[in-house]
């Protein structure tokens, strides 16, 4: 009977496999990634899956088979498509791994199109801005935290002392999204401190949640069993997560009190939370969005941030030309306004750069095909096939931005006539539509937009503005980086010198 029921599995097996292989065979791909997943996952392991699918775009095509129901898009103009209102893909169960409580979406978990569009349009207002008035004001008093602390660090002919830029950086945009999200700052950057001690912790964790959006039936498994909230409470109080998940029930626990529904509107407070409650979110709701919040407000941005500093660090004329745009603009201000920023065509220019050359979400976000199945590229692919994207070869895509396209170089968002060498305007249309996208597009499009461009604006010219920035170690600008679901780079140690002074 053993024996039976052994054979019966292996012939089970086989057949499932040889079958969702046939359904998919028609499409390129690295080899056996047709039968098993296990290639992805070992990509996921080493800590760069953006690379591998990227190669995987460059030697198969813009539409590529890297599991048996998984596909890349390496086009742009199909990404766009996906995402776009009237399009009848959805998402699919790569974002199951996005609920972090058991049974309980936040924005971003959420599949069903209906409740996801009446759901956004519930935090659009306290995301846009429009309902947290003196967003800038919160963000300058990170940036001129920022710049304080680093100007502790700055080194002389005397003294060296070497600061760890990543880590910076984190706590800035950690600050800023805890300020904006529930009026309390985090205070990193005063304290020179992970003071929610989160940090190190949620990225390592962001390697498991690689994994899980690759087998959402093994994260589905863990949820429905009880085992994932096991798993949580065996990592205990301190492990990152769990800390971001009390930090955030403690922030609501604040304004709700005890009761569900006790809020009074004439205490509202002027965040973001405050505007969510007042467009009618549970306190449940609430809970979800702000642990959101703090993981996707945070290392996206901070890898964006880190995104156009590494180039900037390693390629001094790019450096030396932005520090004399900002001296140009002689800012009166002690912080740059976010309007004076996105005037100043080199400082856009460098960030539209950085984040090409290394896009801070890089990896799959995968959407569903609808039932009726949809040719791509002319090829026809079933209803139900999972669609992500390659936001490297989207965004390293040698016939749009040239054969230079894996370095950084910020002229090429720059038309001839200003100083760069982009020679037309229709071909810098195509590259802004295609930057874009690096906060997904249409009824997936990052809510966060605003607010992380405002924050990346301002703590480049700040930093640039005051401070000399090198590599202490330009061989290896920083210890260790990985390119998942994030792009994450820690210790990179920098020399920080004042540049008033020099
Ligand atoms: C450079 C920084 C950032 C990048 C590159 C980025 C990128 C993205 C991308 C690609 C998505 C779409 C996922 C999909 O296609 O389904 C997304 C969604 C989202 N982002 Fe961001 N993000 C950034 C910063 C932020 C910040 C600062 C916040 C919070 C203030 C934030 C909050 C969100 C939220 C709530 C969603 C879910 C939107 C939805 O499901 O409808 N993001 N982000």
């Amino acid at each position: 009977m053993l024996l039976f029921i052994v054979v019966a599995v292996i012939v089970g097996y086989i057949t499932w496999t040889y079958y969702s292989w046939r359904r998919l065979a028609h499409i390129p791909g690295p080899a056996f990634c047709g039968f098993t997943q296990l290639r992805q996952l070992y990509w996921i392991a080493q800590g760069q899956p953006a690379a591998h699918y990227a190669e995987s775009c460059a030697r198969y095509g813009k539409l590529v088979r890297v599991g048996p129901n998984q596909l890349i898009t390496g086009d742009a103009e199909q990404w766009r498509k996906m995402g776009s209102i009237r399009s009848s893909y959805t998402r699919s169960n790569f974002f199951e791994a996005a609920r972090f409580r058991r049974g309980e979406d936040s924005v971003l978990s959420m599949r069903d199109e209906k409740a996801h569009t009446d759901l956004r349009a519930k935090l659009g207002p306290g995301y846009s801005g429009k309902e947290v008035p003196g967003v800038e004001a919160i963000i300058d008093k990170s940036v001129t935290e920022f710049v304080e602390l680093v100007q502790q660090y700055v080194s002389t002919r005397e003294v060296f002392r070497p600061m760890d830029l990543s880590e910076k950086v984190n706590f800035f945009t950690l600050d800023v999204i805890s300020a904006l999200a529930f009026g309390e700052p985090f205070d990193n950057l005063r304290d020179d401190k992970d003071n929610p001690g989160i940090i190190g912790d949620t990225q390592r964790s962001i390697t498991l949640l690689a994994i899980f959006h690759e087998l959402p039936y093994v994260y589905l498994f863990l949820e429905k069993t009880g085992l994932l909230e096991r798993l949580q409470a065996f990592l205990g109080d301190d492990f990152g997560f769990n800390k971001v998940f009390k930090i955030a029930d403690a922030a609501v626990e604040r304004r709700f009190g005890k009761a569900e529904k006790s809020y009074k509107l004439p205490e509202d407070k002027n965040d973001m939370m405050g505007s969510f409650i007042r467009h009618g979110l549970s306190r449940k709701q609430i809970e979800n969005e702000t642990v959101l919040q703090v993981l996707a407000g945070s290392d996206t941005t901070a890898g964006a941030i880190r995104s156009i500093l590494v180039p900037l660090m390693s390629n001094a004329q790019a450096q030396k030309k932005l520090v004399e745009e900002i001296d140009r603009a002689n800012i009166t201000g002690v912080v740059v306004t976010d309007a004076e920023a996105r005037n100043m065509p080199y400082l856009q220019a460098c960030i539209k750069e950085g984040m090409r050359w290394q896009p801070p979400a890089p990896t799959l976000l995968s959407r569903k095909v609808p039932p009726e199945g949809d040719t791509i590229n002319g090829l026809f692919v079933p209803g139900g096939t999972k669609i992500g994207w390659s936001g490297h070869a989207i965004h390293h895509d040698e016939d749009l931005f040239g054969p230079d396209a894996d370095i950084f170089r910020p002229e090429r968002w720059i038309l001839c006539e200003d100083g760069g060498d982009c020679d037309s305007p229709s071909k810098l249309t195509q590259m802004n539509r295609v930057s874009e996208l690096q906060f997904s597009y249409g009824r997936f499009r990052c809510l966060g937009e605003i607010v992380a461009r405002i924050e990346i604006n301002k703590i480049l010219v700040e930093l640039f503005r005051r401070f000399e920035v090198n590599s202490c170690n330009p061989l290896k600008v920083f210890e260790m980086n990985f390119s998942s679901d994030v792009f994450v780079q820690a210790g990179m140690w920098v020399r920080v010198t004042d540049r008033r002074r020099a």
